[in-house]
């Protein structure tokens, strides 16, 4: 019986290799593949972006996470993470490895025309979370939050670099960890990377895809690492947080689009506990 253990070089040339594979990634593609119909169908709660959206909602209308900074871990392309984040906190930071993401985010924020349009996220944001709010407001109110769009790599032991002046009250973060590491290993290391920048107590909400090996955008064909809800929490235990809440989300056949092979997303609320 032999543990298979990554030599530090294997494991350096394994996310080299993963950022080799992300100088493909295509925007525009990424976000038509997974933020317009089918799988951006607001017609039904069963669909997995209003799923993810109303966990979102859910976890901030408890009222326990708020502070004055919040930062995105692996923002991408995507804006719908923030959204019902941005009533509990004064700053917003998103990040991103790419600068063509980032970018992206830029003309978004500064309301270009050609780009992505929220607005059916934001209306259905607005709806669930009951407040009356006008989309307009909610869409300046972010707008005027996203202060700071910054590089991040998850994989170093300081993923801002020197940037980042002090922990954050709360991370967001969905869809990137299991996207960036080659295994389940480096996954948890990442992990531990990112909760560097959470402050003790802070909430980390984490989205991801269960058991996917592949996603595409565009040129690019990326791997993930299949992660299980077991997977998850036992990364998060070893990384100290208490996990609050964890949901699962079936992907339905017809979700099953070929632009990935994702089964399922989960949903986790966890907290970063105080070193006792
Ligand atoms: N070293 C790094 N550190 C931080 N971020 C990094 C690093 N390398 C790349 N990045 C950055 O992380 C990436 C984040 S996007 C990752 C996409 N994950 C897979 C995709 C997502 C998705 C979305 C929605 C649904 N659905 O059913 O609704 C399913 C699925 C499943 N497929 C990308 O922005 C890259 O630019």
């Amino acid at each position: 019986f032999t543990v298979k253990t990554q030599s530090p070089s294997a494991a350096m040339s394994s996310i080299a290799a993963v950022g080799e594979s992300y100088q493909k990634f295509n925007p525009r593609a990424y976000l038509q593949n997974n933020y317009m119909p089918p799988r951006a169908d607001f017609s039904s709660e069963d669909c997995v972006v209003p799923w993810k959206l109303r966990c979102l909602a859910e976890a901030f209308a408890t009222g326990d996470i708020h502070g004055r900074t919040l930062i995105d871990i692996g923002s991408g392309p995507t804006i719908y993470q923030l959204l019902s984040a941005c009533d509990h906190f004064e700053e917003i930071i998103a990040t991103d490895y790419l600068e063509v993401n980032r970018e992206v985010l830029r003309q978004w924020v500064r309301g270009e025309p050609d780009s992505f349009d929220w607005s059916p996220y934001i209306k259905h944001v607005c709806r669930i979370e009951g407040k009356g709010e006008q989309w307009k407001e909610k869409e300046q109110k972010l707008r005027g939050k996203l202060r700071q769009i910054l590089p991040i790599d998850v994989h170093q032991p300081e993923p801002l670099g020197s940037q980042l002046c002090q922990p954050a009250d709360a991370l967001v973060s969905t869809f990137c960890l299991e996207a960036v590491s080659p295994d389940r290993l480096s996954f948890e290391r990442a992990l531990r990377n990112v909760t560097t920048l959470l402050q003790p107590r802070g909430h980390f909400l984490l989205i991801g895809a269960l058991e996917e090996s592949f996603y595409l955008a565009g040129e690019a064909k990326l791997s993930v690492v299949p992660v299980s809800e077991a997977d998850v929490k036992e990364a998060l235990s070893k990384n100290g947080y208490h996990i609050h809440d964890f949901r699962s989300y079936l992907m339905p056949p017809s979700l099953k689009i070929g632009v990935d092979d994702v089964s399922g997303v989960f949903f986790v609320h966890a907290q970063k506990q105080p070193v006792a």
